[in-house]
């Protein structure tokens, strides 16, 4: 099992043991009196991706790309051991959430933007350590493909494939290989791994840019 990153631990938080990072709560979440809070894997697909050992190569304190930060609930936690975090959504009604996650967190700073269009938010952001991406969208590779630019050569990709998302009647392997062949255009696919127990016809994938077009 791969090393957690600084500053996320294994804990007893409330009535459940799991992941843990350390901030102030925000979604609910069960917290104890030294400020940690419970990370739960069957809300968070990088929570799984930790949760089934993959090696994400997050050591804490990197610098973050989060694309489809929805209302916060995941990228609370990636603030909380990581760097600067950089947290894209689209839809208006999340990024409210979002917002008041952010006020509490001093490295987080939501972005309003179309994860599609990465020359919209490419003046505010800087060259990145990780892209997380859970946009849950038809064109997941593409997305990643776009979002490229952001990372340092030598950064990962940690992205989260939902099946369903590219075509609803389509066997899910199929569509993970298609997904992560799409995907190989830019990036060396390190490592994937189904998401269940955790979450159902999800794909967790570690990549890191390719350094030559293929
Ligand atoms: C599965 S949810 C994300 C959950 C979140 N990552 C978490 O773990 O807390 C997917 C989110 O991606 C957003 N999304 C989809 N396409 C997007 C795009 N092109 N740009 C920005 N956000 C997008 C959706 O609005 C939705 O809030």
């Amino acid at each position: 099992m791969p090393d957690l990153p600084d500053g996320v631990e294994r804990r007893d938080v409330g009535s459940e043991t799991g992941l843990a990072t350390q901030g102030p709560p925000a979604y609910g979440e069960p917290t104890d009196g030294a400020g940690w809070r419970h990370w739960n894997p069957r809300r968070s697909k990088l929570g799984a991706m930790l949760e089934t050992g993959m090696d994400t190569g997050l050591a804490g304190g990197e610098t973050v790309l989060y694309l489809g930060a929805a209302a916060g609930t995941t990228v609370s936690h990636v603030a909380d051991f990581a760097g600067p975090t950089y947290a894209v959504e689209f839809a208006p009604r999340p990024v409210r959430d979002l917002l008041g996650v952010a006020e509490d967190r001093d490295r987080l700073f939501p972005l309003l933007k179309d994860a599609r269009k990465p020359e919209t938010y490419a003046h505010v952001v800087e060259p990145v350590d990780v892209v997380v991406q859970d946009v849950a969208t038809r064109g997941q590779a593409e997305v990643a493909l776009a979002n490229r630019e952001f990372l340092h050569d030598d950064g990962r990709l940690l992205m989260a494939v939902k099946a369903r998302s590219e075509d609803v009647t389509a066997d899910p392997e199929a569509v993970f290989d298609e997904v992560v062949e799409t995907l190989s255009e830019g990036y060396e696919v390190l490592e994937r791994e189904r998401l269940e127990p955790y979450h159902a016809d999800h794909l967790g994938v570690v990549a890191r840019p390719r350094r030559e077009p293929r």
